[in-house]
């Protein structure tokens, strides 16, 4: 239905990403991408590349006056870095080449990068043909394309925010009552995190990991408002939602982790501990007149969405370079050394929850349209509204 696919180094000229799928008649303006894309920029503990960048989209296809056009949309993002990296990335030879590597060659591999694996499987001798794609930096596109995702979305009624939970051994507080917009108080945290005194705490530690050369991971969580009770199915493997979900997330860079709900902690618990009661609650036309008691499920039952609140948690392990170099080997010699110390983010966990937002976007905006179809956002609409009606004339 709907897949997007991204290119370009981390100093290349520029990042692309082309979203394929996208109905017809969706409102779209550059700002609404441009917006996301500020927003993986935040996140304090993160390197000195972010303060050279502003990223910001070109629309190359399928937008005219401010509406898709049903047509592959493309986007272009400029990488500000490209003017310094000029002759160490050039895609033309260059005088010299002959000689020996290029400049920045990479040989002292970094233990938890792609470095290593990379360059043995692409039979490379410099690192760096390895690293520049395996870096973050590709997950610009991705905000790009789930932005558009987040539009259509939106459209419909449903909202996709996150924030930070965990950082570096401490843990935020979930509020009693989560705010309405949770983009709106996660972003004004310098963490992304609704938590002040774990903020506050966070902090220190970041600023103490810097000190020691040392990085730090976390997790953030994705809460997803508004969706219609049936995406994704029961029926075959690769149509469960949260299999979908699971993939896209465990995608991104440094990830290591997915829970859905209560996700591992469900293996420590009873069953009366775990399930979600059912009870009738009429009036509650979007669900068949019923709805659970308690969420622990977290939106997912069976592979589909259940209509209630979709929560995700991503876990991402610290960031591989660290500035107290690992020991590695030196990959030109073979002899022992420390890992290579470039620029670097002492922790990205931050900028990881927008990222995970975009995927999610991706997935449900997918698995939107492979439920009800349509060329138009016009289309789209009728149909989920004919399914939401039928699902009114239910009792449960
Ligand atoms: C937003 C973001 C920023 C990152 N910044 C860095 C960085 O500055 N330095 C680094 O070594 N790794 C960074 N990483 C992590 C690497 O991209 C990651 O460690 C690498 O891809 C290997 O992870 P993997 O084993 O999950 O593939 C970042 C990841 C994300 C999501
Ligand atoms: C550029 C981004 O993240 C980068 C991800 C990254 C890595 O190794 O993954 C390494 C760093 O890049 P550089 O070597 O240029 O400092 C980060 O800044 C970005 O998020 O836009």
């Amino acid at each position: 239905m709907l897949r997007f696919t991204t290119a370009g180094e981390s100093h290349g000229p520029a990042l692309v990403s082309i979203l394929e799928g996208m109905p017809a008649g969706v409102p779209l303006l550059a700002a609404h991408v441009d917006t996301d894309l500020a927003r993986r920029q935040q996140g304090y503990g993160r390197g000195r590349r972010m303060q050279i960048e502003t990223d910001r989209i070109e629309f190359l296809s399928g937008v005219r006056a401010g509406e898709t056009l049903g047509s592959p949309i493309s986007m272009l993002i400029r990488n500000s870095d490209w003017k310094n990296w000029l002759e160490i990335m050039d895609p033309a030879p260059r005088e010299g080449d002959a000689d020996g590597p290029r400049k920045r060659q990479v040989t002292r591999v970094r233990p938890g990068h792609a470095d290593l694996t990379g360059l043995l499987k692409y039979d490379r001798t410099d690192a760096r043909d390895i690293l520049e794609r395996a870096s973050a930096r590709e997950t610009t596109a991705r905000v790009a394309s789930g932005a558009v995702c987040r539009v259509l979305l939106r459209e419909l009624g449903i909202q996709v925010g996150s924030h930070l939970v965990h950082l570096g051994g401490v843990d935020a507080a979930r509020p009693a009552v989560m705010p309405g917009d949770i983009n709106a108080a996660s972003d004004a945290s310098p963490l992304r995190t609704l938590d002040p005194a774990a903020e506050a705490e966070m902090i220190t530690r970041i600023d103490a990991a810097k000190k020691e050369g040392n990085t730090l991971g976390g997790i953030c969580e994705v809460v997803v408002t508004g969706l219609p009770v049936g995406l994704g199915s029961h029926v075959s493997w690769d149509r469960r939602l949260d299999g979908r979900l699971g993939q896209a997330m465990l995608s991104i860079p440094a990830v290591k982790g997915v829970e859905i709900g209560l996700g591992f902690e469900t293996a420590r618990r009873t069953g009366a501990e775990v399930h979600d009661e059912i009870e009738a609650a009429p009036g509650n036309t979007r669900m068949g007149h019923v709805r659970r008691k308690t969420n622990r499920a977290g939106g997912t039952e069976g592979g589909m969405t259940t209509g209630e609140e979709l929560v995700i948690r991503v876990a991402m392990k610290p960031i591989s370079t660290l500035m107290r170099p690992l020991g590695t080997v030196d990959v030109a010699t073979g002899q022992a050394a420390s890992a290579v110390a470039e620029r670097s983010d002492v922790t990205a966990v931050p900028a990881m929850g927008v990222i995970a937002e975009a995927m999610a976007a991706y997935v449900l905006a997918d698995a939107l349209l492979e439920k009800f179809g349509g060329d138009s956002l016009g289309e789209l609409r009728r149909n989920v509204d004919a399914y939401l009606a039928r699902l009114d004339e239910r009792v449960g």
